[in-house]
């Protein structure tokens, strides 16, 4: 079975890769068609979905993955959330979000802005490509989470649904 994951950050194939792990996974930049950094749960699951359904469209892979990396706002702090979809060839769509942790709130106006999570880091972190290394999660909860490890959980969260609607809909 191919499985499609929309982008080419490692962190994200490897995620798939880890639980899709006797399947060819297969890694393809498609555009999230939301902001380069979605300032909430619902633009962030958007262009999870958005990605996953382009994986099924330009592929002929079995199953399309999209992970999406955006903040959301909770009263007046910025936390980083993160969105999963999975979109089968029937076009049946699963969807999950990670575990989310709040940002300084110096990264506020930058955010807002229209900075991007990603650069905020690696001049925060003085490190580069955090984005694709151990992410701002990483950073933050002192390496003890990884972005590929919150991916993971999000992958398994996708994948377990996925599962699930399979055996029920199978008529056994
Ligand atoms: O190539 P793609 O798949 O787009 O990978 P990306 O690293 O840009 O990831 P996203 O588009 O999903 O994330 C949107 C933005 O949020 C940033 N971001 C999200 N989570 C992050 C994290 O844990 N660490 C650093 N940056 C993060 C990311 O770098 C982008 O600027
Ligand atoms: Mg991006």
């Amino acid at each position: 079975m191919e499985v499609i994951i929309g982008s080419k950050n490692p962190t994200k194939r490897k995620a798939v890769e880890e639980v899709f792990l006797t399947d060819i996974v297969t890694g393809y930049d498609v555009p999230s068609k939301v902001s380069a950094q979605p300032l909430s749960d619902s633009e962030t699951r958007e262009g999870a979905m958005n990605r996953a359904m382009q994986c099924i469209e330009t592929t002929a892979g079995k199953i399309g993955i999209g992970l999406e990396g955006g903040v959301m706002q909770v009263d007046d702090q910025l936390y980083l959330c993160n969105w999963g979809a999975l979109v089968t060839r029937e076009k049946e769509v699963f969807t999950a979000s990670g575990a989310r942790i709040l940002l300084p709130d110096e990264f506020n106006d930058q955010l807002q802005g229209g900075a991007e999570l990603g650069d905020i880091m690696d001049t925060y972190a003085k490190r580069k490509d955090v984005r694709k290394n151990e992410g701002a999660i990483g950073i933050f909860t002192n390496d003890h989470i990884s972005r590929k490890e919150m991916f993971v959980h999000v992958v398994r969260l996708l994948h377990g649904q996925w599962e699930y609607a399979m055996k029920n809909s199978s008529g056994s």
